[in-house]
């Protein structure tokens, strides 16, 4: 899949996107400012169709106008509204009514949502102790954040789409208000898509990752796979490099360290340690090292000279 905006001369935002997140799964999305995270969250939310290639939720391929092929439901089939029921979307800007009041907000949840829940809405709204009748322009950036993700979570979607969710949250919020959003998750069996900036929160929370870099997806699959998949290497910087694809190595001194992609065994002198990354050793040094190649750029290792070091994206399969 593939996206570009500006019609057919335009930049491609993202390019090349092949990956399946399962149901049920908690997907952190990562990737630097103007990666492709919002764009990729916005196609899903199917506020945008892609440019090239097909995206499909849960199952069912989209049609160019943004509906999905067929009738009926959870086999491949609904038409857009019915494939958008099964969706909330919490956007990045957090879009609400500026002269609604909270309660009104609450309101038009509940009636556009046949599957509304109020109870969880409300416990959503209760952290930040939101008067119902408090105007929405008159809200904190945080309060906001609050009542756009008590929409999103009322609705008890199948697939929870949460662009930067938390960003301008207070620390024991963030923590209260993820406990509710994936304790319910979890009991629904729902899907949740979470861009985030700040790795530590992620850590705790999610099983699956998309990491996507200048508009590629660079790394997707389960976390267990993918830690299993890596080696955290170190040792003398004057012996050979163990065997194993370098996602970034570096030489401090007569250090050197790394974190190897399909290592070998164990690396032979002794001298050699290696041990399984924590998460965020695997996003940083995905996010630090050789970039991939632009989405800009029309074939796979078409961008730049040096691809030798380059890791090729890393999929569930390929960590399997
Ligand atoms: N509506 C649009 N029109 C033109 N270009 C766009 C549009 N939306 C996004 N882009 C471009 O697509 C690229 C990806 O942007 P996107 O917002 O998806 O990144 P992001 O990973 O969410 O960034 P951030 O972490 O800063 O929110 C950027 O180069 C951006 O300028």
């Amino acid at each position: 899949m593939g996206k570009r905006f500006g019609g057919a001369a335009g930049p491609w935002a993202l390019r090349h996107c092949d990956f399946a997140v399962p149901t049920g799964r908690i997907c952190g999305v990562v990737g630097p400012n103007g990666a492709g995270k919002s764009t990729l969250l916005t196609l899903a939310a199917m506020l945008c169709a892609p440019s090239e290639g097909e995206l499909r939720l849960f199952g069912s391929p989209l049609t160019p106008n943004g509906g999905g092929r067929g009738g009926g439901r959870g086999d491949g089939s609904g038409n857009g509204n019915d494939l958008r029921a099964r969706i909330g979307y919490a956007a990045q800007d957090k879009p609400l009514y500026r002269s609604f009041t909270v309660a009104d907000t609450l309101r038009m949840g509940r009636e556009l949502n046949p599957s509304w829940n109020q109870a969880i809405a409300e416990r959503v709204l209760r952290l930040a102790e939101l008067k119902q009748g408090a105007k929405v322009g008159s809200l904190s950036g945080g309060q906001r954040s609050r009542l756009a993700l008590a929409l999103a979570v009322g609705k008890q979607p199948e697939l929870l789409l949460l662009d930067e969710p938390m960003a301008d949250l207070d620390p024991l919020v963030r923590h209260d208000l993820m406990g509710i959003l994936l304790s319910d998750a979890a009991d629904r069996g729902a899907t949740v898509l979470i861009s985030s900036h700040t790795l530590a929160e992620l850590d705790a929370a999610v099983d699956h990752l998309l990491l996507v870099r200048s508009g590629r997806v660079r790394l997707a699959g389960g976390v267990d796979d993918l830690l299993d998949a890596h080696r955290l290497v170190s040792g003398p910087a004057d012996l050979e490099r163990p065997p194993g694809e370098a996602v970034e190595w570096r030489v401090t001194g007569r250090r050197a360290t790394g974190l190897l992609h399909r290592p070998g065994p164990a690396p032979a002198p002794a001298s050699w340690t290696q041990e399984r990354p924590h998460l965020d050793d695997l996003l940083l040094a995905y996010l630090r090292g050789p970039a991939a190649d632009a989405a800009d750029t029309d074939t796979p290792g078409a961008a730049g000279a040096d691809t030798a070091d380059r890791p090729s994206p890393v999929t569930s399969e390929a960590a399997s």
